[in-house]
């Protein structure tokens, strides 16, 4: 199976097959996927190229139950391990709305270490999108540092993207470059949204690369000797560090509104320093 390869279950597979002879639209396709738990792109990408009649379906797939699409099909069916080209992907826990997954063991350890290892030389102060220009630039609430990798950049960067693709139908060009964050002991990120505001300039100006936010994925490279929690606090939600383990939850939700309930935050290090790697996903083309 190709890195591009969307992994389609067979159960899928001839249901769209079905309801495309008895004539239903794409959209409402899309809509009944939607509804009962695949994240929307990897719906429209399934359903566009099964109109097409070129449904992506690959027999000998290890991951062809679907990945993180498999989720949606309720707490007692839904699996707690997803198998992710040649990967076991542990489910943590799965929050139903805003939908915010933890996954165990996402990033092997070595993969974390060789992350941290290619960013420590080379980060700096974080820098957020000023609400007024769009531009970047440091800020009080960021007391981070980090750098990025930019698309494909090197193997592991490649293999983590692709492997994003696989599990949640995001193609690497809708991710943002890969971001690195350190924190040191007292650093933290004030709770924020990661989604752009419309009324705002710089909001409207991201809003031209792409698109909307429409998630997160956040992976943890290390282990945190005392705080440094992601944080939710509408939602009273404390996500604890775990090297290897990822975050992810969507910005908008079933409406495609965004999703106040997102807000969140990195709480201050305690102890030791927090290494995370977060792709912020568009809903198209990042540019
Ligand atoms: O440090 C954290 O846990 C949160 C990071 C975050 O919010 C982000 O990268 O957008
Ligand atoms: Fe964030």
């Amino acid at each position: 199976m190709s890195a591009q390869t969307l992994a389609v279950s067979h159960e899928l597979k001839s249901w769209l097959d079905s309801q495309i002879a008895r004539g239903c639209t794409a959209a409402s396709l899309i809509d009944a996927m939607v509804k009962s738990g695949h994240p929307r792109p990897y719906a429209e990408r399934v359903v566009r190229g099964a109109a097409g009649g070129e449904a992506v379906v690959d027999e000998g797939s290890t991951a062809d139950d679907g990945a993180f699409s498999m989720m949606g099909e309720g707490a007692a069916q839904a699996p707690n391990t997803l198998v992710v080209g040649e990967r076991e992907v542990q489910v943590m826990f799965a929050l139903a709305a805003p939908r915010t997954v933890m996954f165990g063991d996402f990033l092997t350890a070595d993969e974390c270490d060789r992350l941290v290892e290619l960013s420590r030389s080379k980060i700096k102060p974080s820098l957020v999108v000023d609400p007024g220009t769009g531009d970047f630039v440091p800020d009080a609430a960021r007391t981070s540092e980090g750098t990025y990798f930019n698309h494909a950049e090197n193997p592991l960067v490649s293999s983590i993207e692709a492997r994003i693709e696989q599990m949640f139908g995001f193609e690497p060009r809708q991710q943002e470059p890969m971001q690195i964050l350190r924190y040191g002991v007292g650093a933290e990120y004030s709770p924020h949204f990661d989604y752009f505001n419309v009324n705002e300039a710089g909001g409207r100006r991201q809003l031209e690369r792409g698109g909307q936010r429409v998630a997160t994925l956040i992976m943890y490279l290390n282990e945190v000797e005392a705080g440094g929690a992601t944080v939710f606090p509408s939602i009273g939600l404390e996500v604890k560090p775990r090297k290897g383990c990822a975050l992810y939850f969507e910005s908008l939700d079933d409406a495609e509104n965004v999703d106040p309930r997102t807000l969140h935050g990195g709480a201050p290090v305690g102890k030791g320093e927090k290494w995370i790697a977060t792709k912020w996903i568009r809903e198209r083309a990042y540019v």
